[in-house]
């Protein structure tokens, strides 16, 4: 368990994290989101110990990190994968961190099964993929056996396969009652893996909540009606003031009415509906409108001055049809 309080980093004149205050609880997977330069890496860092805060503290199960007697199974960290590339093999990398840290020798062995590296253990790692590197990060984290894990953009780089192996891992970890503290950029991936956000914009707290909280602060897409009775769902939309288009699949978006309205507006016109859903935003849309007050370096058109564009912004919406 992670517990922040009042954390503040400054590095010379930059404040890079200030009054961050948040939990990362055991049992879940808890995603780290924000913009580029908003300050994880910082935060992640100092809950480690390897940056000192200027103020306030990180305690990993009730104290600094610091002060616990095994550090190694207290947290795993990965923060920067690239960092054990080094000439020795994967083996003998584990075999010197376990023996510096008193864990026995069969650990090592469990870990290079646990990570999917038992052909290659042997292999000098400078030689390894990114994703083998990834992997034998991911197996120093764990050697420990540690209750709370925190990963600095694991994925990063890795193919659908190396993708989807974390994030089925991570789950795992939080299925055996471990914090899981995991920061990435790719939205869509957190969806999938995250059970609870902390989302920070320039080195503050934008949320410390549930996914589907999180979700739910931004207004829903649309509503997707379809109704064998298609003429009539026209009427009936213009008449309660809303705005509608075809999609290609034969049922229509509906702006600017809840799917309650409509769903009560087609029953007292006894209309048919075979479906309505109300369609949510996603979670890289929430964050784009939530976070959109909070990115650090706004990229702007070729002329200079236009509209804010950020990677990965959502598509424009589809065309509208008034009738
Ligand atoms: N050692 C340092 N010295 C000076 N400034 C730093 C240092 N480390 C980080 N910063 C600054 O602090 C801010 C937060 O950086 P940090 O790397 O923690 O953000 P981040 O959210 O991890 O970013 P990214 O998503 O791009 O990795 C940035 O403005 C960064 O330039």
């Amino acid at each position: 368990m992670i517990e922040a309080v009042g954390l503040r980093k400054v590095y010379g004149k930059k404040v890079a994290v200030q009054d961050l205050s948040f939990t990362v609880r055991p049992g879940i997977v808890t995603g780290f989101l924000g913009p580029n330069g908003s300050g994880k890496s910082t935060t992640m860092r100092m809950i480690v110990g390897l940056d000192r805060p200027s103020a306030g503290q990180a305690l990993v199960d009730g104290k600094p990190f610091a002060q616990h007697r095994a550090p190694l199974s207290t947290v795993g960290a990965l923060l920067d994968a690239k960092a054990v590339h080094t000439g020795r093999s994967a083996h003998k990398h584990l075999l010197a961190m376990a023996a510096t840290a008193g864990i026995p020798r069969s650990r090592v062995d469990e870990v290079i099964d646990l990570v999917g590296l038992g052909e290659v253990a042997r292999k000098r790692a400078g030689g390894f993929s990114l994703g083998m590197g990834q992997r034998l990060g991911i197996a120093s984290a764990l050697l420990g056996d540690p209750s709370t894990v925190m990963f600095d953009e694991p994925v990063n780089g890795l193919d659908p396969d190396g993708i989807l192996w974390i994030r089925n891992l991570m789950k795992e970890l939080a299925g055996q009652g471990r914090a899981v503290f995991v920061s990435s950029h790719l939205m869509s991936e957190m969806a999938l893996t995250a059970e609870h956000l902390v989302v920070i914009g320039r080195g503050r707290l934008i949320a410390d909540e549930s996914v589907k909280a999180f979700v739910d602060r931004v207004q829903p897409r649309g509503v997707t009606v379809r109704s064998p009775q298609a003429e009539q769902l026209r009427d009936l939309v213009a008449a309660e003031g809303g705005r509608l288009a075809a999609m290609d699949d034969g049922s229509f978006d509906v702006r600017g009415l809840s799917a309650e309205r409509i769903g009560d507006a087609a029953a007292r016109r006894g209309l048919p509906l075979h479906e309505l859903t109300t369609v949510k935003a996603s979670l890289e849309e929430a964050f784009m409108e939530l976070t959109a007050n909070a990115v650090e370096y706004q990229a702007h058109g070729p002329a200079g001055g236009g509209p804010l564009t950020v990677p990965g912004a959502p598509a424009p919406a589809r065309e509208e049809v008034a009738r």
